[in-house]
């Protein structure tokens, strides 16, 4: 219409003509364009239409329109990994129900982990193939059930690590599991998986749980190198590294991960007949259980009605202390010497009618005013606050650490973070007992361990009564620690640096001289700024501002290595105290200049003792200790490996040859930094 306008003006009108039927085309044609270009949702309308299909999604009140998720390589959205764009979510123990639709993910694509472990999740495995970026899926510890289609997991070239453990899954393990080209670990233990398991052919597979389900037949070759606990509480699996299967095993089916409705596995076997008397037995013993049980919440019951009343006669009914089982009344005529508040600032002494908050169950409980009125002892005060041994009323002994640069997230997250650690359970981690909040300050609750702390024992003047830590002694903290931090890094994998503070006086020593890791996992909720300043990550090289500033899970590796040359060494590193990493003053530079001189012998700690026929074995751990203080993060050992190598290292006493040594390791120790001919001992004593 419009150009028939043009055709009937004049040549001289030609040019504007021309520009008006552009005008013209642009305004008629424009809505119609607009309204077929679809526009990519961004990371933050994706995880608000996430949020939405939560049957409790209301918990995520930071999310907000409004706000974006990430500020820079910081989460404003809790339970966002972010890197500037979110690349994770670690939402774990957050009491989320009904089911997960992980749908409004998938135009995600920088999204590599998804984490929600312990909650309450049931129904199907959620549909995941469409992330196909993904790199781990950690759905543990929920109630998913159902059988999972057999391609479930096709088309997810990236997928590192599965964990569904402690579900109730059943029908066959999905084929396409056993076909993921980047499969490193995989954790099915704990549902109800049937029939023979598929025959996995990654060779880089390095863990793979299946116990306590209902597998049977035997096991594929390619996992004959497992664990046997591996596969442990299973109805009928055979074949190494279990016992041999006793007939002719049914060849295992080869997989066929694109077909969705034909699970590639046959039906579980028809029970036997001769399970009677194996049925009848278990009927028996669980029937005596649960009479125990009966009896035991019986006599528990009866305990916490005279511990109420006991509680409320000495509480008097004025002052809002919790009522605790075993609460014992306090003497409140005698007034301790000292107690935790006299200590602190008078200021800031905590409210007495908040209430301490127990994260384990496994604890006596005790009041927030036991320790108030506890006598006190000052232990130190370190980077993030002071912290006092109370010996309180019922016996207990008990340290109380006071944060002040605890901010990072608001009330609720802080509580979530608080019962995540409480259900921390291992030997080496010291488990938090209970803690308070408040706005402005945090009391974190452990129990006081009377060996002191590993920096106490290398660096404070020794006696006659109180000698060094010997060779043997040493090897077996540093082994400890290695244990504990595996457990943390297995237990926390979505955390950037499950530790973050690593250092000498932050491992205390049981009556035994086993260690245990403190101060640990509190990254996520530590003020940024003062995680920046003082925690040990944050002195590591690549934390200089050449280097960008980051923080990985190598920069704990980086704090290990320099752990393990400290107590090696019995010199303080310079590094705890000083902000940022300066190579001069740096016991990782002493080291190296030492090996590199041929000075080897010299650089282990004159007041260790019992090192005669145990260098092969102190050289092992001071390469292990170099490797994982390599500059550069590429080189840099990962935890694993540096905690796999530790525990190679014997305890008993050796061979002193050092040449022997080197062939039985040479393939564990391939440091870049120096030659085994380095190592030789100069030890002139
Ligand atoms: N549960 C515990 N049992 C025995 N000693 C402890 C316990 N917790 C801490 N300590 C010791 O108390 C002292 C003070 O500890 P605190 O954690 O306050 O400071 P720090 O570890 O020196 O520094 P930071 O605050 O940076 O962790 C340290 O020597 C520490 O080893």
């Amino acid at each position: 219409m419009h150009m028939l306008a043009c055709n009937t003006a004049s040549k001289k009108n030609l040019p504007s003509c021309i520009f008006l039927n552009i005008i013209i085309s642009i305004t008629v044609l424009c809505p119609v364009v607009m309204s077929q270009l679809v526009v990519p949702d961004s990371d933050a309308d994706c995880l608000l239409k996430f949020k939405d299909t939560l049957a409790n999604g209301s918990v995520f009140y930071s999310w907000e329109p409004e706000t974006s998720p990430c500020k820079g390589n910081y989460a404003n959205w809790f339970g966002v990994l972010c890197s500037n764009y979110v690349w994770g979510l670690q939402l774990e123990g957050m009491g989320l129900t009904g089911t997960l639709d992980l749908e409004p993910l998938v135009p995600m694509k920088n999204l590599r982990t998804i984490s929600v472990m312990n909650n309450e999740f049931s129904g199907p495995m959620p549909e995941i193939k469409k992330l196909s970026s993904l790199k781990s899926l950690y759905l543990s510890n929920n109630r998913f059930s159902g059988e999972i289609p057999g391609d479930a997991f096709h088309g997810m070239p990236h997928l590192k690590k599965i964990l569904l453990a402690n579900n109730a899954f059943r029908g066959t393990i999905p084929s396409s599991l056993a076909t993921l080209p980047m499969l490193l670990e995989m954790r099915l233990n704990g549902n109800q998986f049937q029939g023979q398991i598929p025959n996995f052919q990654q060779e880089d597979l390095k863990l793979a749980s299946f116990e306590n389900n209902d597998l049977d037949g035997p096991i594929p070759a390619s996992l004959r190198n497992m664990d046997p606990g591996s596969f442990a509480g299973n109805k009928d699996l055979c074949d190494a590294p279990l016992s041999p299967c006793s007939s002719p095993p049914s060849p295992v089916i080869p997989v066929d991960p694109l077909d969705p409705k034909s699970p590639p596995n046959p039906p579980p076997n028809e029970k036997k007949t001769g399970s009677f008397y194996t049925i009848a037995i278990i009927l028996i013993v669980v029937g005596i259980i649960l009479v125990i049980i009966a009896l035991v919440i019986c006599l528990m019951q009866t305990r916490r009605r005279r511990n109420h009343r006991l509680s409320s006669y000495s509480s008097a009914g004025k002052e809002r202390v919790e009522s605790y089982t075993y609460h014992q009344p306090v003497n409140k005529n005698t007034r301790p010497a000292e107690s935790v508040v006299n200590h602190a600032k008078r200021g800031a002494m905590p409210d007495p009618a908040g209430r301490l908050l127990f994260v384990r169950e496994d604890i006596q409980r005790f009041g927030l005013q036991d320790l108030l009125r506890a006598s006190a002892e000052v232990l130190g005060s370190g980077t993030f606050g002071a912290s006092y041994k109370a010996a309180i009323s019922s016996g207990q002994t008990l340290v109380v650490k006071r944060y002040k640069h605890m901010n990072n997230v608001g009330r609720d997250e802080f509580h979530e973070h608080m019962r995540r650690l409480g259900r921390l359970n291992h030997l080496n981690l010291l488990p938090l007992i209970a803690y308070y909040y408040r706005k402005e300050e945090k009391l974190l609750v452990t129990q006081f361990m009377p060996n002191s702390s590993l920096a106490s024992h290398l660096h404070a003047n020794h006696s006659v009564d109180t000698p060094g830590l010997d060779w043997i002694a040493r090897l077996k903290i540093i082994k400890g620690v290695a244990k504990g931090l595996s457990y943390l890094y297995n237990e926390l994998p979505t955390l950037t640096i499950p530790h973050g503070h690593i250092k000498s006086s932050n491992i205390v020593l049981d009556e035994t001289f086993e260690p245990l890791l403190t101060d640990y996992a509190l990254r996520p909720v530590m003020s940024s700024e003062h995680a920046h300043s003082f925690m040990t990550a944050y002195k590591s090289p690549e934390y200089r501002p050449a280097k960008g500033q980051v923080i990985t899970k190598k920069t704990d590796v980086w704090c290990f290595g320099v752990l393990i040359l400290e107590l090696l060494t019995g010199r303080f590193p310079e590094n705890y105290l000083t902000q940022g990493y300066d190579p001069n003053m740096s016991l990782v530079t002493w080291v190296n200049n030492m090996v590199k001189e041929k000075k080897t012998g010299d650089v282990f700690d004159k007041e260790m003792k019992g090192k005669k026929n145990c260098k092969a074995e102190m050289i092992s751990l001071l390469k292990i200790g170099l490797r994982c203080c390599e500059e550069e993060e590429e080189r840099r050992m990962e935890m694993r490996e540096a905690v796999e190598m530790i525990e190679t290292l014997r305890e008993g006493e050796f061979d002193d040859d050092i040449g022997s040594m080197d062939q039985r390791t040479s393939n564990l120790y391939s440091s870049m930094l120096v030659d085994d001919d380095d190592f030789g001992f100069s030890m002139h004593r």
